[in-house]
């Protein structure tokens, strides 16, 4: 079976008038199916556009993108944007649950965006594992941050995506609502199959992957299996250490 995503050589230059920043360098990676899968490294290490990149949200300027089985390169915006919806979930720091429409109506419309029934059974097992049973017709505003994040994480799985990405999932929590949402992602790899995709500055949260790849100028320098938050805490600092002394030699 291919993996859920696939990097071949992934390069992304950004070109702003005279200048040239190259934050990825021929990145090649594979995220098995299954596989929670976190990314690290220092500010400018190139963690956004390599998740961008993955999801489809900005193209490379060179190398293939394969999205469950799919190469997206060759595909125009329309069918490329129908791959997101249909095959891709996000979750984000901010939540971006949309404020006027209830938690119900909040984590089925990837379904309706996608023109697609929601099965019932499937999405009351969601709310559910995100223990929002008893919130479902609230609006967002009326729930704790820790509780809208679990919102977000139904409505990313709601559509059976191939793979969730997680932007600094745990960014605007306190400590005890961001280790239920981590908590919670780890449930969703292990009891669901889900794969996951999420970038953090956090030690503590890459923790709960399976594999952490630690980013430095754009390259991936380090990848960690089962890490512990000290073993990921003392790579990131060494990836901040190099990235200083490149920018000092720069
Ligand atoms: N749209 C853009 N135009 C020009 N340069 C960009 C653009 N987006 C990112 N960059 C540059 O690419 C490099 C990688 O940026 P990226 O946002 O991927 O890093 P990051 O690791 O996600 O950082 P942070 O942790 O601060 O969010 C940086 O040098 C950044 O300035």
């Amino acid at each position: 079976m291919s993996p859920a995503i696939r990097l071949q050589d992934v390069a992304k230059v950004y070109r702003t008038g005279q200048t040239e920043v190259t934050a990825l360098h021929r990145v090649s990676l594979d995220v098995p199916r299954g596989e929670f899968v976190a990314v690290m490294g220092p500010s400018g290490s190139g963690k956004s556009t390599l998740m961008h990149c993955a999801a489809g949200l900005d193209t490379p300027s060179s190398g293939e993108v394969i999205v469950d089985g799919v190469a997206i390169g060759g595909l125009n915006e329309t069918r490329r944007t129908e791959l997101r919806r249909e095959r891709i979930g996000f979750v984000f720091q901010s939540y971006n649950l949309v404020s006027s429409l209830s938690v119900a109506d909040n984590i089925t419309l990837p379904l309706r965006m996608a023109r697609r029934r929601a099965d019932p059974a499937w999405v009351a097992e969601l709310v559910e594992r995100v223990g929002l049973t008893e919130r479902l017709h609230h609006r967002p505003a009326e729930l704790s941050g820790g509780q809208q994040q679990r919102a977000a994480i139904a409505r990313a799985l709601v559509a059976r995506p191939a793979v969730v990405f997680a932007d600094e999932p745990t960014g605007a929590l306190d400590l005890r609502a961001a280790r239920e949402v981590l908590a919670l992602l780890r449930r969703m790899v292990d009891e669901l199959g889900q794969t996951v995709v999420m970038v953090s500055h956090d030690p503590a949260a890459a923790a709960h992957a399976d594999r952490a790849l630690v980013m430095a100028d754009g390259r991936i320098v380090e990848t960690l299996l089962r890490p512990t938050a000290t073993e990921l805490a003392t790579s990131l600092m060494g990836a901040q250490e190099a990235a200083f002394t490149m920018a000092g030699e720069s």
